[in-house]
């Protein structure tokens, strides 16, 4: 069974309809990225999975006792606060410091357990969000943005670290970026979001599809070289429609 299945999703905020029609199914162990340009609905289908938005049509089917890790954009950590890694990770609910310790392991900062929050790399801060989003050995992770801030090594070392932890863990994942050459090039499975899917498929295909070049130009294919992977294309789902024109929406 898949972890969550997105059945002609709409959801409409105030007097504006967000999204419309949105069908979206992940299977354990893999690993799908929204992309989409600002104002397309990422966040606010991510929230809907995670059941912080309610559809006005359509529905969400999560694997029964499906357990998510979220992974925010930021936190914001007041400097003058004392606050170590381990008390962090021991928030809201108690942790041994075993599973503590584990859970940093796996996120790759392993070394960082007594150390403040506040002198923490933005680097290391994501991977501590990303231990804590880990403590719980989700069966889906989702990440919002969560490299905002960090360059481009940085997050595509991050990104690998996804990679590490889907093939330790099994889990899903789904993420939201706006780095599309390095986060396209770790993903399984890209879709392209602008209120409604406009194609989706393995990475090397979303990034030729005319619905996505028009949304984002064509300077991603040299890039995606960079991180590229072997993956089984077979089922890769093709563009269904040409939606070039919604860009000038
Ligand atoms: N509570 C709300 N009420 C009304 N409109 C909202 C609300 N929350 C978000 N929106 C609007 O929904 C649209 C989609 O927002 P969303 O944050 O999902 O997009 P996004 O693709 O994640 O954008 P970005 O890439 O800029 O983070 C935006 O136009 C936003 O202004």
């Amino acid at each position: 069974m898949s972890l969550i299945s997105v059945r002609d999703l709409s959801v409409t905020l105030g007097h504006s309809r967000i999204l419309h029609d949105i069908n979206l199914t992940l299977d354990p162990g893999e690993i799908v990225t929204l992309v989409g340009p600002n104002g397309s609905g990422k966040s606010t289908l991510v929230r809907a999975v995670i059941g912080a938005v309610q559809s006005t049509r359509g529905q969400i089917i999560r694997r029964p006792g499906l357990r998510i890790g979220y992974v925010p954009q930021k936190l914001h950590i007041d400097p003058t606060l004392p606050l170590t890694v381990m008390r962090f990770l021991n928030l809201p609910k108690r942790v041994s410091t075993v599973r503590a310790e584990q859970a940093l392991a796996q996120a790759g900062v392993e070394a960082v357990a007594r150390r403040q929050m506040a002198d923490l790399s933005g680097g290391q801060l994501q991977r501590v969000l990303l231990a804590r989003a880990l403590l719980d050995e989700p069966e889906l992770l989702i990440l919002d943005e969560a490299t905002q801030g960090l360059d481009q090594p940085g997050s595509a070392a991050f990104y690998q670290q996804i990679e590490t932890v889907r093939s330790e863990l099994g889990c899903g994942v789904l993420m939201v970026s706006h780095e599309l050459h390095v986060v396209m090039a770790a993903s399984d499975r890209v879709i392209c979001l602008n209120g409604h899917v406009c194609c989706e498929g393995a990475p090397e295909h979303v990034a030729s599809a005319p619905a996505y070049r028009a949304l984002f130009g064509t300077g991603t294919q040299g890039a995606l070289a960079l991180y590229r992977h072997q993956h089984d294309h077979a089922h890769d789902d093709e563009c269904e429609h040409d939606h070039a024109h919604e860009a000038a929406e």
